[in-house]
């Protein structure tokens, strides 16, 4: 058993308080997130409704902990790419107050989105309701995807809204070291692994830099 891994929704919410000191208007917001999360599942599918016993770990926090790997401030704009019902983007914006821009391509996913958004009152979150590859192109300070696409589609899809000092959050699951070595060497080279908080058997990808097309194919 990994010491520091959360295994309770009382665990998570202590961890957030340590980690993030979020304000007593932001715990109402996270508390309201998740009410209109579980609402909302009744009439589309959104998490596995298994989940929802354990949402402050397998939701809440398994989202935040993404931003303890970029704790950068400012207005640097955060991606988060097929958002779905706001996992881990509305967590993150909740906690945080970069620019968030949210890509989902379902329109029903991002009318729950708005309708948080709107709730919450996150000014600072921006959704974009297209397929990825529609989306008009902007420097990304931070790229989070969570159970979006493989790695490789990933990385070729979001390629062009890296810099180099993009910072790539990429929960895994447990193929996550597999799924790092099917890439080119340089790309490889820009990632390491971390242990996720809330699954003992899951791994996130924390990378920085800018995937460059020709970097495909090198080895
Ligand atoms: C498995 S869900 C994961 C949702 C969320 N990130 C989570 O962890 O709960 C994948 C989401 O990506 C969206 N999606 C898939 N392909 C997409 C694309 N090309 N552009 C934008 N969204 C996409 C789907 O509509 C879906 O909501």
């Amino acid at each position: 058993m990994i010491d520091y891994l959360l295994d309770s929704g009382e665990a998570a919410r202590i961890w957030l308080g340590k980690t993030f000191a979020p304000s007593p208007g932001q715990w109402v917001q996270l508390e309201r997130f998740v009410d209109m999360l579980v609402a909302e599942n009744a009439e589309q599918n959104l998490i596995a409704a298994s989940t929802i016993p354990t949402m402050w770990v397998r939701h809440i926090a398994d989202s935040a902990q993404l931003l303890s790997f970029d704790t950068r401030s400012g207005d640097g704009l955060w991606v988060d790419l097929g958002s779905g019902p706001g996992l881990p983007g509305l967590v993150v914006a909740i906690l945080s107050s970069r620019p968030m821009l949210l890509v989902e391509s379902r329109k029903r996913r991002c009318d729950f989105l708005r309708a948080v958004a709107a709730e919450l009152d996150l000014a600072h979150v921006e959704i974009a309701e297209a397929p990825l590859e529609r989306v008009a192109t902007r420097p990304a300070a931070t790229i989070s995807a969570r159970a979006f696409a493989p790695l490789d589609k990933l990385l070729d899809l979001s390629a062009r809204f890296s810099t180099e000092s993009t910072r790539w959050l990429l929960p895994k699951g447990r193929n996550a070291v597999k799924e790092l070595a099917l890439l080119p060497e340089a790309w490889q080279r820009m990632f390491h692994v971390e242990q996720s908080r809330t699954d003992a058997d899951s791994q996130i990808l924390v990378g920085q830099g800018r995937i460059a097309a020709k970097q495909r194919g090198k080895r």
